[in-house]
């Protein structure tokens, strides 16, 4: 099904133009949800802060013909380095959901990674963009279930259907402490819900014993450790990559367990506050499993140039979640399409502009020095 296809306001000509006009038409209760981020929102700022930070240092004179943003990952060869984050419940923005911002994808070559928590279901997604000739990776987002059957089953399915990896989402063992939405009063309505997990029995309930923990001792009883990874590539041919990587050290560890990348994310600062942005993180990480390991990164990209300097500190694609929302709620399929089109055209100037025909160019030696020196906590 082809969603209905609507116009973008012509005064929307940057992402942050999405993000204010989405801002205006969401109602409170979804604004809470897509727009929030944890505690007092010090990592949500400091994600796009820190892009804004990074001085560009262009060179000039160079010759550009036949420059492309192209790049290879998991063995595809994909027309620019945006992947669609994976983002819960995107019906919330708009009717069409997940299908619509699935299809956007598709037309401009983007990757889309499903959540586990969509609000349509893994197989419809699949279904709908399976034959799209322009279409980039589709990959699944894994939250890791209560009982391991029933991540079997999610993996399964998204195997069966034609899913091209698997995101496993680690930095989310527990919600984090939101209180914009609890302000808000945040609730889902009834017409959008999980549309993967429907059917799936609820936790058998957790009798503590004094002095235990509703968390230790409750919801993370059932929390995946890096002893579980080898069980999650034993049910599965797909290759794995480990969403949520803040820490060198979790770096190499992945890279040990034989997962085929990871993406280092703060989860646009909604879990813990205070977490170092990623663009601080991220050259560490990469020095930490040399060049040949997938690291992609996400957390505030939303303009060319942030995307650009990803890949000068390392990254080798770069996820957007919430601008890709926005666009949805402004124009469905051709607003998340509008949205990815602003961004690729702006790498292309950025690169452009800073002397650099391909990706390969975009080193740290198109940033100043300084910038890509270890934070101060490690
Ligand atoms: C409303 C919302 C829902 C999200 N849901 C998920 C999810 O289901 N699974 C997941 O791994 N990450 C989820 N994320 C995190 C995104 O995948 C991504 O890491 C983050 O949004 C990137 O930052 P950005 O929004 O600044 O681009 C969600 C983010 C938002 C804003
Ligand atoms: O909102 C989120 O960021 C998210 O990842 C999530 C987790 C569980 C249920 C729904 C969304």
């Amino acid at each position: 099904m082809i969603p209905i296809l609507q116009t973008v306001p012509p005064h929307l000509v940057t992402l942050a133009d999405h993000e204010t006009h989405a801002l205006g038409l969401l109602d409170a209760n979804a604004r809470a949800y897509f727009s929030g981020g944890a505690g007092d929102e010090y990592t949500l700022r400091a994600n796009q802060q820190a892009w804004n930070q990074i001085s560009l240092r262009p060179r000039v004179l160079r010759s550009l013909v036949g420059g492309h943003t192209r790049i290879n990952l998991l063995g595809r060869t994909l027309a620019h380095p945006i992947l669609l984050a994976p983002v819960a419940f995107q019906r919330l923005a708009h009717n069409d959901g997940e299908l619509a911002s699935a299809y956007a994808a598709a037309m401009q070559g983007a990757g889309f990674i499903l959540s586990t928590q969509a609000s349509v279901a893994l197989e419809v997604i699949a279904q709908a963009i399976r034959d799209e000739p322009q279409r980039g990776p589709l990959w699944f987002q894994l939250y890791w279930q209560h009982d391991k059957t029933l991540t079997q089953q999610l993996v399964q399915r998204a195997e069966q259907a034609g899913y091209e990896a698997l995101v496993l989402t680690v930095d989310a063992a527990s919600s984090g402490v939101r209180d914009r939405e609890r302000r808000a009063g945040f609730t889902l309505p009834d017409s959008v819900f999980a549309a993967n997990l429907a059917g799936f029995p609820a936790p058998p309930p957790v009798i503590l014993e004094p002095g235990q923990s509703a968390l230790f001792d409750g919801l993370l009883r059932h929390a995946p450790t890096w002893d579980d990874i080898g069980w999650l590539q034993s049910i599965t041919s797909l290759p794995i990559l480990l969403k949520g990587i803040m820490h060198e050290e979790d770096a190499r560890l992945a890279q040990q367990h034989g997962v085929a990348g990871i993406i280092v994310s703060n989860h646009g600062g909604r879990t813990l506050d205070t977490v170092a942005a990623t663009a601080t993180l991220l050259p560490q990480i990469r020095a930490a499993v040399g060049s040949d390991f997938i690291v992609l990164v996400d957390g505030g990209i939303r303009r060319g140039t942030d995307l650009l300097k990803a890949v000068a500190l390392g990254a080798d694609a770069v996820l957007l979640g919430r601008p890709a929302i926005y666009g949805l709620r402004n124009a469905g399929a051709i607003g998340v399409a509008h949205v990815l089109r602003l961004l690729r055209d702006e790498l292309e100037v950025a690169m452009a502009l800073c002397g650099c025909a391909v990706l390969a160019d975009v080193t740290s030696a198109v940033i100043c020095a300084g910038r890509t020196e270890a934070p101060i906590c490690s």
